[in-house]
């Protein structure tokens, strides 16, 4: 009798990405196979220029591998034209940037709805849904506020809020405190242990390996190669309070 073994969130097999800039071509992604279970808190970390972003920006479709193949909750997405790809970016999968990438020119509110008006829902849901979201990462009041006018930690915010709007099965995050102070940082990384605490499944990067600590299982990534593949869960480094807040180690 063949085990039963619950269909990956995201598999990737083989993946290959090189760069061909204007210097000599950098072999970002040199062929890397991984399977992220569904409700997993996976970090990859690794030094600069090791290939982290370009491994995140390949699992969410921004950015196409020149070899290797992709499934999304066991559907391959080597088919996938750009215009499907930002179609179930929209539905399966959240991702938040250093940067924030907010629309400037669009306040608070309306950056959270966007993507769930994009993707049909009615507006009196997008509403509902961005008014919980809000209130749940310590934003209400804020809706009518530009991005600009926000702190980075504000902003960071925001952009999970975003992220998260249509309920994603997966939440890809790429340095998502790269830009932010240790307060901020602290904030991010306990808003993140909380989804994860509900069943959201996260694939978080970071150069920073006490924020890699906060994750199951962490994986090391150099030269664009998986270099070690480690489950984190009962040891000592990782500590979540009772009340959901990360004391990350100094
Ligand atoms: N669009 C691009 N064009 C040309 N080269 C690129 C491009 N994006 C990344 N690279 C190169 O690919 C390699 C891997 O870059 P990548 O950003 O994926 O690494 P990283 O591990 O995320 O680094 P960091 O932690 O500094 O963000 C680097 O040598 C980088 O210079």
């Amino acid at each position: 009798m063949s085990e039963h073994r619950p269909t990956p969130a995201l598999r990737a097999e083989g993946l290959v990405k090189t760069h061909h800039g204007e210097g000599a071509p950098a072999h970002a992604v040199r062929g890397v196979d991984l399977c992220v279970r569904s409700g997993e808190f996976v970090a990859v970390t690794g030094p600069s220029g090791a290939g982290k972003s370009t491994l995140l920006h390949l699992l969410g479709g921004l950015q196409r591998p020149d070899s290797g193949s992709i499934w999304l909750d066991g559907e391959c997405t080597d088919s996938y034209s750009e215009a499907r790809w930002a179609v179930e970016r929209r539905r399966r999968i959240g991702i938040v940037f250093q940067f924030f990438n907010l629309v400037s020119n669009l306040s608070v509110a309306d950056n959270v709805e966007l993507p769930a008006l994009l993707a049909g829902v009615p507006p009196k849901r997008a509403r509902a849904e961005r008014e919980a979201l809000l209130a749940e990462l310590g934003l209400d009041g804020k809706e009518r506020s530009m991005p600009g006018e926000l702190s980075g930690g504000e902003q960071q915010r925001v952009a999970l809020a975003r992220a998260l709007v249509n309920h994603p099965p997966l939440l890809l995050a790429d340095e998502p405190a790269g830009s932010l102070d240790s307060r901020g940082t602290r904030e991010v990384m306990r808003l993140l242990s909380r989804f994860h605490q509900r069943g959201q499944t996260i694939l978080l990067v970071t150069h920073d390996a006490r924020l890699a600590s906060a994750a199951d299982r962490v994986i090391s990534f150099f030269d664009g190669r998986i270099a070690d593949d480690a489950e984190l869960t009962g040891t000592p480094s990782r500590r979540v309070g009772a009340s959901g807040v990360l004391e990350l180690r100094d």
